[in-house]
């Protein structure tokens, strides 16, 4: 076969997935408006993971599972947009690592706000500036962010899904030298994913600067030739800064946890879900373990558990973030969400991401 004729055979394909894609396209709008007469949320995320758990055991074995999710993921975002446009906003600026997870959940279609602070996104969810927000909740290797958490105590939001993206770091610069390089900016929870090449490139006296997110620090470092940026690539390039390095994370397993915010948001079950509590607890020797042994009882598994202070009061006394296996609307998750209705804030209850 020639390459016109290889050529021709993909055209036809493609005219009949477009053709496809107007019919479903046709269908989502019925969604849409019978949404709209009901009142009833536009994002799914559990029936998005179901599509695309059915596809992939359909699935010849040509499209791996992460490409059919890649591939849906945009469909749905497209979709979502066919029925009602929806303002999203992300820790930026463009080019971080929460652009690119805002990006694989909402498409490049829906209409972004790029803010400077994670507590810049949870106000603007609660204002309703925007629909949705998103933001980094945990690296597999560095641990919590822990402005994330303490917001999600704070404000009274609602998570609608996690988003797990693998994360791989550059060290970008317009020094000619990497003697050069003074300063190196990052997020803090950065510096803490990428030690090793920290620790092997340069002296114990480099100065590391914290700021506000991975893109930030590439806007901090673009002009001075004696400063540099630990950023995702594509910051990089957005910012137009050269790259030095690339993949520099200490380990090549580098996941980081993104959460989808939004304001009065309840998802139905899909047997497949996570819920996630603050729990303030009395101060009073025990309470924790009592706390705990309730979720042994029940058989219900956690899979995070982590304190953080309770600000404002004095003395030393505790909140802590509680990720757990089971959805709120499963009886044992009820019961157990009733009785200690006093000092639980129930944060949502989502499909797992994996
Ligand atoms: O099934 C729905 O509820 C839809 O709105 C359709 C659809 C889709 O494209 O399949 C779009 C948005 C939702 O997040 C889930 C699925």
């Amino acid at each position: 076969m020639t390459l016109d004729e290889i050529r021709a055979q993909i055209d036809a394909i493609d005219s009949s997935l477009l053709a496809l894609l107007e019919q479903r396209m046709d269908w989502v709008k019925k969604v849409g408006d019978l949404k709209k007469s009901n009142q009833t949320l536009i994002y799914r995320p559990e029936r998005e993971k179901a599509i695309i758990e059915r596809l992939s055991t359909l699935s010849e074995g040509k499209l791996s599972p992460k490409a059919i999710e890649a591939i849906f993921l945009e469909i749905f975002a497209v979709s979502r947009h066919h029925e009602m446009p929806e303002r999203v906003a992300y820790l930026g600026p463009e080019g971080s690592f929460t652009h690119q997870a805002a990006e694989s959940r909402f498409g490049t279609l829906s209409d972004y706000v790029a803010l400077p602070e994670i507590r810049s996104v949870f106000e603007a969810v609660s204002t309703e500036r925007v629909r949705f927000g998103v933001v980094p909740i945990e690296n597999n290797q560095a641990g919590s962010v822990v402005e994330t958490i303490d917001c999600l105590s704070e404000f009274d939001l609602h998570i609608a899904a996690e988003h797990i993206m693998p994360i791989h770091f550059c060290l970008a610069s317009n020094s000619e030298k990497i003697q050069d390089i003074k300063r190196i900016y990052s997020k803090d929870i950065a510096f803490r994913q990428c030690g090793k090449f920290l620790k092997e490139m340069f002296p114990p006296d480099i100065t590391l600067v914290p700021v506000a997110s991975t893109s930030q620090a590439v806007l901090q470092a673009k002009d001075d030739k004696h400063s540099a940026a630990l950023c995702a690539p594509v910051a990089a390039k957005i910012h137009l800064v050269p790259i030095l390095f690339e993949n520099i994370e200490d380990s090549e397993l580098n996941q980081t946890r993104f959460l989808i915010l939004a304001k009065d948001f309840e998802n139905q079950l899909s047997g497949n879900d996570t819920t996630s509590i603050i729990a303030k607890l009395p101060d009073t020797p025990g309470s924790l373990a009592r706390f705990l042994d309730d979720f042994v009882q029940a058989g219900i598994s956690l899979s995070k558990i982590e304190s953080r202070p309770l600000k404002g009061q004095s003395g030393f006394s505790y909140q802590f973030i509680i990720d757990f296996e089971g959805h709120k609307e499963q009886n044992h998750v009820k019961a157990l969400l009733k009785k200690h209705e006093n000092h639980v804030k129930w944060l949502g209850s989502f499909v797992k991401s994996n």
